[in-house]
């Protein structure tokens, strides 16, 4: 069995999130923080063998002493983050143990994944060494100036809006971020795509959204607490089957 290590990226500012005095993936969304929520995802995935979470300089003592009983638990490894995500996340790739076949970066920031989401994009990864879940963009898609006027509209087509968990052959995503230099990707996927390997698209649910504003997590506060149990609600969904829907079916 192929040995995924996991990468939870914790290490950001939260600027855009405004509710509360605690960064975002340390919230509590229906009594548990994001990434507790995202932690426990992944480690009940069989072929997870380590866990690391990014969690920026100035918090890692009270993370620590606030955490100390679900690290344990998950044996979770603690990685100092950097300025941007991908110092962060280059920072944990460092440490991932040596014997790691896969490498799974996501962002503690999406606490509504599920086992069988990550499954998917596993499996994808496995079949052709890099793979993402994303979702094609719905909607009409407008360029705007910066006096708020539209420049154009752009077509659609084609166009899908990536989200993590990222999956990569572990020494592909070492090559990525070896020939990284300053560059600033938003997703591993940029690195990746920058050294010629192709990655796979999961289609995925727009569910596995990322919290980034405060109206994010209203949103994610409202699909969990419609949930009958969190156990057979959002856990139980075909993978990136029929959208929001399928919840309240
Ligand atoms: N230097 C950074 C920046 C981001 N992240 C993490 O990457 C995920 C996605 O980033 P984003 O949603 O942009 O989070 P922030 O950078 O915290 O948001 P903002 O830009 O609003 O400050 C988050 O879980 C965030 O904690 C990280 O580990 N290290
Ligand atoms: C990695 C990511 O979640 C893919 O959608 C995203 O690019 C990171 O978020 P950011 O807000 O662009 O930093």
């Amino acid at each position: 069995m192929p040995k995924f290590a996991v990468i939870l990226a914790a290490a950001g500012q939260s600027s855009r999130f405004t509710s509360g005095r605690r960064k975002k993936p340390f919230v509590e969304l229906k009594g548990r923080p994001l990434w507790v929520r995202c932690a426990d995802v992944f480690s009940s995935v069989d072929d997870v063998t380590s866990i690391a979470i990014t969690i920026a300089d100035e918090d890692i003592d009270w993370f620590r002493d606030t955490f100390r009983a679900n690290l344990g638990f998950m044996n979770v490894e603690v990685v100092s983050g950097g300025a941007e995500r991908a110092d962060s996340v280059q920072n944990a790739l460092a440490q991932i143990p040596d014997d790691t076949d896969y490498v799974a970066v996501h962002d503690a920031a999406r606490p509504l994944i599920t086992k069988q989401w990550v499954r998917a994009v596993f499996d994808e990864a496995v079949a052709h060494g890099a793979a993402i879940p994303a979702v094609p963009i719905a909607g009409t898609v407008k360029k705007v100036d910066e006096t708020n006027a539209i420049e154009e509209t752009v077509p659609r087509a084609g166009l899908w809006e990536a989200q993590t968990p990222q999956v990569f052959q572990a020494d592909l995503l070492r090559r990525a971020y070896a020939k990284r230099g300053g560059f600033q990707a938003t997703d591993e996927a940029q690195l990746v795509e920058r050294i010629g390997h192709p990655v796979r698209v999961v289609n995925s649910s727009p569910m596995n959204f990322k919290i980034t504003t405060s109206d994010d997590f209203k949103m994610a506060e409202a699909l969990i607490n419609r949930l009958p149990t969190e156990a057979g609600g959002l856990g139980s969904l075909h993978p990136f089957s029929d959208g929001p829907g399928r919840l309240f079916d």
